[in-house]
């Protein structure tokens, strides 16, 4: 496929204040780009061919990937969030939302006639509490690596033991804990996760989620219902209606299809999580494939025929069709490296690491503290130092020391009694280094390649795809 980089360097569309504070000085530096690349542009797509469009809703920034029929990518365009303040901290609806209606604005025109179904995912237990009448946010969302320990004793106290939910970062301890606060509006309230929320910006029916993103507030997939110690709890008629990932919800609201030109019979379909959506991107279909996501965070996903769920570790299953997606999100990953270099910095500094060498230095490195898997620490700290003279060296140790945290990972789902994984696909910004592809072979003892596809907003197309076709029966 032949693209072209088209890379726009935006200024912040609303100037951020100048002010005294750090926090604003240190925004005022970041600029926003937006890259975009076109499909192949010696095969124009029929006219008539229809389109499906995928958005993924990430930690750093958001995507999207426009395929056809076969899978073949027509468009791509990707943007980092943009940076509003809300007093002292992020406006992040504010953010998500000009996001998804800029990416809609990079859609090419040519090609938004074509597009016949549209599917969001988003990152998992990034939980928004809204007015259930105007679907306005109550206050700001609660992010996929908050942790809400104040509710963690009420939920441990009603869910069944080592249940998904019983972790301070799960979507129920963060409902539980808005619903503990005095005097909010709780009767009009309704909780939706961040892709149900993008997707009800574009379709308009509120209270409408999938079973990947209702798992951590408590949904079972494998009884299709919530369970009845949830379905008694007084906060109960907050949680929305649960359908299968890739299911059409309606049409796109006629408002948003008419400013952006798209056609009559486009519809909108329940998403997923972003590491599941990248594990759809990989298209692993045999138990004991599994995907690695090395994006912010480090996200294992092994197909595995047997459901495992513990969340002393941080592991739980997720639904794929007749199948489970076993696994777990571990706060390691692109963050801490993007907090010590620059994403240029990385491939330099990756050309020259040996990875055939085992490096000596052991970190735990994680952008601040606490751990959600394999080890399901609140408290655990960062641990990177000590740092040598030479950043070839320190970036090889912390590259190995994610990868042996992977290996930790995979040991331990089969201590758990997943199936056995035979193989790793990688998805996410990590992908693209080769060195640590070997680096993660070594010690993982096991073959590693990279997706074909290693965007999650790939694997929302392709649910995209699945929603159309349901429609169409
Ligand atoms: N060459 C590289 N080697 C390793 N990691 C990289 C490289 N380039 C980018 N990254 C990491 O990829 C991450 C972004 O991946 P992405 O999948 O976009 O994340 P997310 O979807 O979680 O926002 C960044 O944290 C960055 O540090
Ligand atoms: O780390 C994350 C954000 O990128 C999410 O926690 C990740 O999506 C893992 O959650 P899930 O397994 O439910 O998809």
């Amino acid at each position: 496929m032949i693209t072209h980089q088209i890379s726009t360097v935006l200024e912040p569309l609303t100037p951020i204040p100048k002010c005294g504070n750090t926090l604003c000085n240190k925004l005022r530096k970041k600029t926003r780009t937006v890259s975009m690349s076109l499909g192949n542009e010696n095969k124009v797509v029929e006219a008539s061919e229809r389109l499906y469009l995928g958005l993924d809703f990430g930690t750093s920034g958001a995507r999207f990937a426009i395929i056809d029929k076969h899978g073949t990518v027509q468009a791509e365009a990707k943007r980092e969030y943009p940076i509003y303040l809300s007093g002292e901290s992020y406006d992040w609806t504010r953010s998500w939302k000009e996001t998804l209606f800029s990416l809609l604005e990079y859609v090419p025109i040519h090609l938004r006639k074509q597009i016949v179904s549209i599917s969001i995912d988003g990152t998992s237990a990034t939980t928004i509490i809204l007015d259930s009448d105007t679907g306005e946010p109550l206050g700001r969302p609660f992010l996929y690596n908050e942790s809400c320990p104040d509710a963690l004793p009420l939920v441990e106290s009603i869910a069944p033991p080592n249940h998904t939910v019983c972790t301070g970062s799960s979507t129920l301890c963060k409902l539980v804990s808005w619903w503990n606060r005095v005097g909010l509006n709780r009767k009009s309230a309704l909780l939706l996760h961040q892709a149900d929320w993008l997707l009800w910006l574009l379709h308009g029916k509120l209270g409408v989620t999938d079973y990947n993103n209702a798992l951590k507030v408590g949904y079972d997939p494998e009884v299709d219902s919530y369970p009845p110690w949830l379905v008694c709890q007084p906060y109960y008629h907050l949680l929305p209606s649960v359908f299968a990932p890739g299911t059409p919800i309606t049409s796109l609201k006629e408002e948003i299809r008419s400013k952006f030109g798209f056609e009559n019979d486009c519809i909108v379909c329940t998403g997923t999580t972003d590491s599941i959506a990248a594990f759809l991107a990989a298209r692993a279909t045999e138990p004991g494939k599994a995907v690695t996501s090395l994006g912010s965070t480090l996200a294992i996903k092994l197909l595995s025929n047997t459901r495992i769920d513990d969340s002393r570790f941080g592991v739980y299953s997720h639904r794929l069709d007749d199948k489970w997606l076993v696994g777990g999100a571990s706060n390691t990953g692109g963050a801490v490296l993007r907090q010590l270099f620059t994403d240029d910095q990385l491939e330099k500094l990756s050309e020259q690491i040996n990875p055939s060498q085992t490096s000596l230095l052991d970190y735990y490195p994680l952008p601040k503290p606490g751990e959600r898997f394999p080890v399901a620490d609140p408290n655990l700290a960062p641990r990177l130092l000590p740092r040598p003279e030479n950043d070839v060296e320190y970036l090889h140790g912390i590259l190995e020391s994610i990868a042996r945290i992977e290996a930790n990972a995979y040991g331990l789902l089969k201590e758990l009694g997943a199936s056995q994984v035979n193989q790793v696909f990688t998805a996410g910004g990590g992908a693209k280094n080769d060195k640590w592809i070997k680096i993660r072979e070594r010690v993982l003892g096991l073959p590693v390649y990279r997706a074909n596809q290693t965007e999650a907003a790939y694997g929302a197309a392709l649910l995209a795809i699945k929603g159309h076709q349901h429609n169409i029966l």
